[in-house]
């Protein structure tokens, strides 16, 4: 049977999902598996349709994501990615379907509301400031969660200061996690697009999301950057149990480090399953290798 072709260069090593979550140590120092805890549907995708003027950008997507699986969106250039995750986190509002987020269904609202409710986004294209230091962008994920008013914020008094010192640890802890302790005060527009990546991930995790929606977390990395890449949102996943969306061009990564996969293409669902599934799902083969248009 034929299958997706994975890689078009050399293949990358990089640890799978398996090796790097599941291995515990038994006393005789063997490795022994066990069973990942993936939870109920936290993220319902129901009916979705997307269009842009004449442009059908999404046609009826329905899939589930469920707590604290690692679920990629794969597709071709054009086939409606983006906009799936723009479409869950407030960014698109679909002219049909809806979306249900831990049993609470909505069909419009903003981005604002959803990052409230939980939800985190890194971008395809970095969206950070770049003349600001690494930990003062990762502040600004917290923003959110900052209760205290302007003034007092800057006045540093009162509750202000205790909230601050609180928000700080928060972002050190973050700092520490990935390994970003050396570039803390550094602007983030001096840093290697990779340790840009990993910034962009720290603002979203301070946030401190249940569903952190990833739009190509490894695009433009070197085969080192991918590597750190996928054990930090393996570790993220497992660490902090948080539930993680990702759209990722490299196939590798994607059959490696996800517990499900759902194919879009031309906007329309053509497969939904395990790698394993996908990887030999006829109308993904096709899509991928062109033959179906
Ligand atoms: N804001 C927009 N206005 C008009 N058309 C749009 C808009 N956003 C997306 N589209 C169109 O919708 C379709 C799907 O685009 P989308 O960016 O979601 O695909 P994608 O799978 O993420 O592609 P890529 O892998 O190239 O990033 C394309 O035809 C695109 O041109």
């Amino acid at each position: 049977m034929s299958t997706i072709p994975l890689r078009t260069e050399p293949a990358e090593i990089i640890e799978p999902a398996t090796a790097a979550r599941l291995v515990e140590q038994t006393s005789a120092n063997q490795p022994i598996v066990t069973a990942k805890k993936i939870g109920e549907v936290i993220l319902d995708i129901s009916n979705i349709s997307l269009s842009f003027g004449g442009v059908k950008a999404l046609t009826d997507i329905s899939f589930n994501v469920k707590e604290h699986e690692i679920r990629a969106i794969i597709g071709p250039n054009g086939a409606g990615k983006s906009s799936m995750l723009n479409c869950i986190n407030g960014v698109y509002s679909p002219q049909q379907g809806s979306i249900t987020f831990r049993g609470q269904t909505f069909k419009h609202m903003n981005s604002h509301q959803v990052a409230v409710m939980g939800v985190a986004r890194t971008f395809q294209n970095l969206a950070l400031f770049k003349g600001m230091s690494v930990l003062d962008n990762i502040m600004s994920g917290r923003n959110l969660k900052i209760k205290s008013n302007l003034l007092l914020q800057a006045l540093r008094i009162g509750p202000a200061e205790k909230e601050e010192i609180k928000h700080r640890e928060a972002v050190e802890r973050i700092i520490d996690f990935l390994e970003i302790q050396a570039y803390r005060k550094t602007p983030v527009g001096q840093l290697p697009y990779g340790l840009q990546k990993r910034v962009d991930l720290g603002r979203a995790l301070a946030m401190e999301p249940q569903v952190l929606l990833l739009d190509e977390p490894m695009a433009g990395m070197n085969v080192e950057e991918k590597q750190d890449m996928c054990r930090f949102v393996l570790d993220v996943n497992d660490e902090f149990g948080t539930t993680v969306v990702l759209i990722e061009h490299d196939m590798g990564v994607v059959m490696d480090i996800s517990d499900r996969v759902v194919v879009l293409d031309y906007g329309k669902k053509i497969g939904d399953g395990t790698p394993d599934e996908v990887r030999n799902n006829e109308d993904v083969i096709r899509a991928y290798l062109g033959t179906s248009h």
